[in-house]
């Protein structure tokens, strides 16, 4: 674990001590997107672009979602990390499961964020979607990629499926946000929250967000209403992740989302739709929380359990 400082790796775990022994999450530096717009650099082309993945990463694991539901698999491929990252940051060590770097056989992320900036300085993170022609950086935000996948190929795949509907925009911006602080990067905020004040506010935040969650799917079947939307997926990669890690790795346990009478059938029914289930890795996602944070857990030791339910009757329909 570490960060690239002027182009040079160095190996530090996140330093809390300026924040009250809060983490607090980097915003991603690459920003750019694919159109068909006149002047855009990167246009949406078969085979041009590659995507950097960690199955074990909830962030990159939307993108993998996008690609699969999109019928984007032809189009753009991939490149699994190892679930270990471990001093020198994400790597290709032959982890079953993983692949190689297929562009250019790297050992390491970090020397894809060197090609791509000489001298960045910042975290070396997933997902990361590559443009092969310019050997850059198109995106390295999660929220923005699914974007991209969600339209900019469409006349490519004739796949019109559309996750971020217009007259539900506003709608979905607002769920993602609450998700976004309090879930997704809430249960980090917890875990690698290193004063008891911090993990505290972190998880009272986090579970009143799920039981407020919980209720309202009581009565809808999806965040947004009747459609399965961007919220969901956003949802859905931490939720997976939940009672396998989650609970125990990063002390969320004041229930499980198996207890919950609702968020249970949803993140089934979830799980259960068509492709998805492909896209999850608990060997990947269980190894890596367990593994590569020994700053938590130091003797590397991986729970056996628990034993899940996804893929049991969800009964939303009902
Ligand atoms: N904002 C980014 C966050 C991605 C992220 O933090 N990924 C984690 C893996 S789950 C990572 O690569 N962490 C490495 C690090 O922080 O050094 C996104 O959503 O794309």
């Amino acid at each position: 674990m570490g960060l690239l400082v002027e182009g040079k790796w160095q190996d530090k775990w996140y330093d809390t001590r300026k924040s009250g022994g809060r983490f607090e999450r980097e915003s991603s530096r690459f920003r750019n997107t694919i159109s068909n717009e006149p002047g855009s650099e990167y246009k949406p082309e078969s085979g041009r672009y590659h995507l950097y993945v960690s199955l074990a990463c909830p962030w990159a694991h939307r993108t993998l979602i996008f690609r699969k539901l999109k019928g984007l698999e032809p189009h753009i491929s991939v490149s699994v990390v190892s679930p270990d990252m471990l001093e020198n940051g994400w790597e290709f060590d032959g982890y079953p499961g993983a692949t190689e770097d297929h562009l250019y056989s790297l050992d390491y992320m970090h020397q894809l964020y060197t090609k791509a900036d000489p001298q960045y300085s910042g975290r070396v993170t997933v997902p990361v979607l590559w443009d092969k022609h310019s050997q850059s950086i198109v995106n390295n935000e999660s929220a923005e990629i699914i974007r991209i996948f969600n339209h900019a190929f469409n006349d490519l795949t004739g796949n019109t499926l559309d996750f971020y509907p217009a007259q539900l925009a506003s709608g979905i911006d607002d769920i993602n946000q609450r998700v976004y602080d309090k879930v997704n990067n809430g249960v980090y905020k917890a875990g690698f929250a290193t004063t008891q004040q911090a993990y505290e506010e972190a998880v009272t935040a986090l579970f009143a967000e799920l039981d407020k969650l919980d209720r309202h799917l009581a009565s809808n079947r999806y965040l947004a209403g009747e459609q399965i939307t961007e919220a969901d997926w956003r949802l859905f990669t931490t939720l997976i992740r939940f009672d396998a890690v989650y609970v125990g790795h990063f002390k969320c346990n004041l229930q499980r989302i198996e207890d919950y009478a609702n968020l249970r059938g949803y993140l089934r029914e979830l799980y259960q739709y068509p492709g998805v289930a492909d896209t999850v890795n608990l060997d990947h996602i269980k190894r890596h929380y367990y593994y590569s944070h020994d700053s938590i857990n130091p003797t590397r030791v991986v729970p056996t359990g628990p034993r899940l339910t996804l893929d049991k009757p969800h009964g939303r329909g009902e």
